[in-house]
């Protein structure tokens, strides 16, 4: 069985704009999928449906094999904390009157309970809060700070520590690295790399960036105006048997 499976997933907006035709892939536990699309073509709003954050109109959205897509609140909380997010913009993802240290154990507070952790351990609060800034390579101090006293890519990493604090099932990374530098992408990225493989962590990651894509993935998905157009494993993706649109994104980085 998949850890994500998505059937025939279809939005249509409410001004009539359908922004999400027919979607179907699955992503296999400790995989990395890549999403890559222009802007607009509909990233931003399946990640949305996927999170739960946005409703579907048609299909079906299988978390280890459970409908998540017709859940109400209630029943969608022990799945919630399975499902986290690193998202484009440090900055709007923490609260800015909250110290580091209280943004990281804001998952634990909420779901911890729940959580079996396998790499992290909770002893106390503390100790907690070290484990994740080593996994994310910051210094233990920074946690006594406010996000105002952090640079984007350590606001990022934060944000990134936050999210595999409860070791997920999957996380999915909505343009991760797009409002860092370019030195602090290519860090971002490599620390997500490592992450994956040493904590078994799935990710979903979504871009406008082939290259980025195709340094983190082991499956490609290509999207326009809504539909996958093209997929492929990523060893494939200089096959003459691409699809145009995404030959055409190629030649943009090359
Ligand atoms: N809440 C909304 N109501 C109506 N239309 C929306 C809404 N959110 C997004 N759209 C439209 O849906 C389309 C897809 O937007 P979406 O944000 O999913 O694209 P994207 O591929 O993530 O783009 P980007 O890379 O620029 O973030 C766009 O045409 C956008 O204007």
């Amino acid at each position: 069985m998949s850890l994500l499976e998505l059937k025939n997933v279809s939005k249509t907006y409410d001004n009539g704009e359908a922004v999400l035709k027919g979607i179907n892939f699955s992503l296999e536990k400790k995989e990395c999928v890549g999403l890559v699309g222009e802007s607009g073509c509909g990233k931003s709003t399946l990640a949305r449906c996927i999170l739960q954050l946005a409703s579907i109109d048609e299909g079906e959205i299988l978390l280890n094999g459970t409908a998540l897509h017709n859940k109400n609140e209630r029943k969608l909380k022990p799945y919630r904390r399975n499902i986290q997010t690193v998202m484009q913009n440090p900055t709007a993802s923490l609260n800015p009157k909250l110290k580091i240290r209280e943004s990281l154990l804001d998952p634990y507070l909420q779901y911890g309970s729940q959580a079996v952790l396998k790499h992290f351990h909770y002893t106390n609060e503390t100790k907690f809060v070290k484990q994740l800034m080593e996994a994310v390579e910051l210094p233990e101090e920074l946690a006594g700070r406010y996000p105002h006293e952090l640079s984007g890519g350590q606001k990022q990493r934060v944000t990134i520590a936050r999210a595999i604090s409860l070791e997920p099932a999957l996380v999915v990374l909505d343009e991760p690295t797009s409002s860092l530098d370019i030195l602090s992408q290519s860090a971002t990225l490599k620390l997500l790399n490592g992450l994956r493989q040493q904590l078994e962590l799935s990710y979903l990651f979504i871009s406008h960036d082939l290259s980025a894509v195709n340094m983190m993935s082991q499956k490609i998905l290509v999207m326009k105006e809504g539909s996958i157009v093209d997929r492929f494993e990523q060893e494939e993706l200089f096959s003459e048997s691409r699809h145009d649109y995404t030959k055409e994104l190629i030649s943009l980085y090359q």
